[in-house]
């Protein structure tokens, strides 16, 4: 048998090693039995994998890209394939897809592949759940819940986890990582069971999961439980009585699950014994150190016996979780579905970037939900706690929702969750805790309510949408100091934002009429009986208008939407356009011209209006501005010079300096309270500590963030990271969630004069006009 390309903790990816190639360990009529050194690629690849769209896959892994196999070179001892298949440029070791098709055992070359040449390989048997070999009630259950074709990471790790092999992996989010360790691991217990006789009472755990936060801990639980009912599944976590889980492990377990520090509790008081483990798996390993739980990790591996296999996910490997796997893991495999280059979010979630500032963000807010969730479930993300509490609260005004954080009970917190699954409200606003492995069915939209702190939060954040293949949206608001940092994420996450305006009030309208009308699809046929006879004669009194008006106010329209600002979405406020005729006047116009001729028309139009932003295009001289309803009515009712128009628009033109430049400009910015800075909690992972295991005694003694991870899955984040951070540091001083500049007074005057250009001061008290 030849040695292969692998990819090993010891060098962690780069060293090679001898393995072995079994073959249809699953019974799968496997293609590729042996290393077959006359073998070679030819456009009839001897690698089979198939994904096509028609299976619905999560993804399109190996498609969009061209994908390779690289064949390496012969060494002096022995000849080595470097057979390492990179879907989407992904490493990807040949071990992994044992029994899916032979790797060639090649000469030293590269091949590339067209997307033709990758499909119609792999036989789509070898996905099937019912031809894996698998237990027949593991088969019965998972196509109970819809699951009958393995996804790719379960795969790729199913082959190695079923040899024996300890396994270091990632894919992207919602691509079911949980079933790649939860599939091997049940079809381990199963063979056991059959070996020893019936479960006993009182019998150790053999699976020990570990999760860096309680939902992540409770959804493998779930996972585990749907999968495997006949096993005992126990969930081990913080914020709840011990007595239910110390006699839940005392009747004897199968599989634990839990957060690193009630694990440590309960192992310290003997409830727990970790002495027949045989299969660990370290979930979210990166988010482990994030959240400060390295040490607890460290202490209950060490206590867990030699010869277990071992698993680790993880989307980033910083120099802790390189250690852990160097020291806990043995010659593990590693299988990496992301890659460095290619996009890290998965395929089907589609990107958008709002521009916003402190005061319309919210009024946008509730507009995004309701046009791009259309009607359905929705997570907005904010930076702290107290956003999250008093977004929902904002929201609900006008759309169900709830707020999800790491000060809110357990208890509540999963009545939150579970509410939020079974669409008992549809938007849930949460903090980062949130941002990390929650599996809540088809929510169709993500919104950054505020920057994500890293790339890795973005993808995270972004990847509660667009999971298990389905589509869905993720819209980024920023402010006009944080284009730089949305510019980096787009670098480091490999991913491009169509950048959109606020949807306009007929956008709004519309979407939310659709969305009554799909409700109104469910009205049971026999309440209608009891209304048909009134709208019947609504119908011959008032024709469509009954209906319409039923509409508006299903809709929450019944009053007609008060105009909104196109500039800054603010309510109350009418853009306008004005432009002049550029053969009768010549010249430059400029932002003091504006004012200057609206001073002229009717100089109270002068003395109100917003910052003012000239079109950006040579041949119109004109520019847009913002002024209040009454105001504007009655600017547009004056007779004006020859060559000048002023007009209501419903849609902005191009503008020259890309609309607003800071969050200061005009008074209309006033209106908002802004927090002090330093009064805001952070929150942030050292804040949501409790929330992850939040019945240790000693709180966040045991280091809360420990800085920012490096990323050495991907050498394009670390560079970039530090330029994210410089960025997001200067964006911060800007952000409007911290009250802005210093010293800020809420009454006064944030704009520059049009008169004199000078701040603090409108047109109208300009103390040079008194000269005029
Ligand atoms: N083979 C499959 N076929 C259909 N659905 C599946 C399959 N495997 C997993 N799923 C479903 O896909 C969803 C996502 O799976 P899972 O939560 O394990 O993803 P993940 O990769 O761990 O995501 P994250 O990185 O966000 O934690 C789950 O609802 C799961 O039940």
């Amino acid at each position: 048998m030849p040695p292969y390309h692998l990819l090993h903790s010891s060098s962690l990816f780069t060293s090679s090693g001898m393995a072995s190639c079994s073959s249809s360990i699953l019974g799968v009529p496997s293609i590729y039995q042996t290393h077959d050194q006359s073998r070679k690629p030819t456009s009839n690849l001897p690698l089979s994998f198939r994904f096509s769209t028609a299976h619905n896959y999560p993804f399109r892994p190996f498609s969009s890209a061209s994908s390779r196999i690289k064949h390496g070179a012969s060494t002096s001892n022995s000849f080595v394939t470097s057979a390492v298949f990179t879907p989407n440029s992904s490493v990807l070791s040949e071990e992994a897809f044992k029994g899916l098709g032979g790797f060639g055992n090649v000469s030293d070359s590269e091949y590339e592949y067209s997307e033709g040449e990758i499909e119609g390989v792999i036989n789509k048997d070898e996905l099937d759940m019912t031809k894996l070999g698998l237990p027949q009630r593991l088969v019965e259950t998972l196509e109970k819940r819809g699951i009958t074709q393995l996804f790719p990471i379960q795969r790729a790790v199913l082959v190695p986890a079923l040899e024996g092999r300890d396994i270091i992996a990632r894919a992207k989010t919602g691509t079911g990582k949980t079933l790649a360790f939860g599939i091997p691991i049940i079809k381990g217990l199963d063979d056991m069971e059959q070996e020893r006789g019936s479960l006993r009472r009182g019998r150790l755990p053999k699976v020990l999961v570990l999760a860096p936060t309680r939902e992540l801990a409770k959804q493998v639980e779930k996972e585990f439980k749907e999968s495997a009912p006949y096993l005992n599944t126990v969930c081990i976590y913080g914020g709840v009585s011990y007595v239910t889980q110390e006699s839940a492990l005392s009747r004897g377990v199968d599989v634990v699950v839990g957060t690193p520090g009630r694990i440590i509790d309960l192992i310290n008081n003997k409830h727990l014994k970790l002495g027949e483990v045989q299969y660990l798996v370290l979930d979210e390993a990166d988010q482990m150190l994030a959240v400060g739980f390295e040490e607890d990790v460290e202490v209950i591996l060490e206590k867990l016996p030699p010869g277990r296999q071992s698993m680790l996910f993880s989307a980033t490997m910083p120099g802790w979780v390189k250690k852990l796997a160097r020291k806990h893991l043995d010659n593990p495999l590693t299988i990496d579905l992301v890659g460095d280059n290619e996009e890290k979010l998965a395929e089907g979630i589609k990107l958008y970037a709002i521009q916003t500032n402190a005061t319309s963000k919210r009024s946008i807010l509730s507009d995004l939900v309701t046009v791009y969730a259309k009607g359905g479930k929705a997570i907005v993300f904010t930076q702290t706690k107290r956003d999250a509490d008093e977004v929902s609260l904002i929201l609900t005004n006008s759309i169900a929702s709830e707020a999800l954080h790491g000060d809110i009970s357990q208890h509540q917190r999963e009545r939150t969750l579970n509410g939020f699954r079974q669409g008992k409200f549809t938007v849930l606003v949460a903090t980062d805790v949130a941002a990390r492995g929650l599996d809540i069915p088809n929510v169709d939209l993500i919104i950054h309510y505020e920057l994500p702190n890293d790339p890795e939060t973005f993808v995270h954040r972004s990847g509660r949408t667009g999971r298990a293949g389905k589509l869905g949206t993720a819209v980024l608001m920023f402010t006009s100091g944080q284009r730089r940092t949305v510019k980096s994420l787009e670098r480091d996450v490999g991913c491009k934002f169509e950048y959109i305006s606020p949807p306009s009030i007929q956008e709004v309208l519309e979407s939310s009429a659709e969305q009554v009308v799909a409700t109104l699809g469910g009205v049971h046929p026999e309440s209608l009986e009891y209304f048909t006879p009134t709208a019947q004669k609504l119908m011959e009194q008032q024709g469509v208008n009954a209906l319409a008006a039923a509409l508006a106010t299903l809709s929450g329209f019944s009053q007609p939407p008060s105009s909104r600002s196109l500039i800054t979405h603010q309510q109350g406020l009418v853009t306008l356009q004005f432009t002049r005729d550029s053969a009768i006047t010549r010249g430059y116009l400029s932002a003091r011209s504006v004012t200057g001729f609206l001073s002229d028309v009717y100089s109270a139009a002068a003395d109100e209006i917003g910052k003012i932003h000239v079109i950006a295009d040579e041949k119109i001289q004109g520019a847009v501005f913002d002024l209040p309803e009454e105001i504007a009515k009655e600017l547009l009712n004056k007779e004006l010079p020859p060559g000048n128009t002023i007009t209501k628009i419903t849609k902005l033109p191009p503008l020259q300096d890309d609309g607003p430049s800071n969050d200061y400009y005009g008074r209309f910015s006033n209106s908002e309270r802004r927090p002090q800075r330093g009064s805001r909690d952070r929150g942030g992972f050292r804040a949501s500590r409790d929330w992850l295991d939040g019945d240790t005694s000693d709180g966040f003694k045991r280091g809360g963030r420990s800085g920012r991870s490096e990323n050495s899955w991907s050498k394009n984040s670390r560079s970039s990271g530090s330029d994210w951070l410089i960025s997001d540091r200067r964006s911060s001083s800007r952000s409007p969630s911290f009250g802005g500049r210093d010293g800020y007074n809420s009454t006064q005057f944030g704009g520059a004069c049009f008169t004199c250009g000078r701040t603090g001061h409108r047109a109208s008290e300009c103390p040079s006009k008194k000269g005029f």
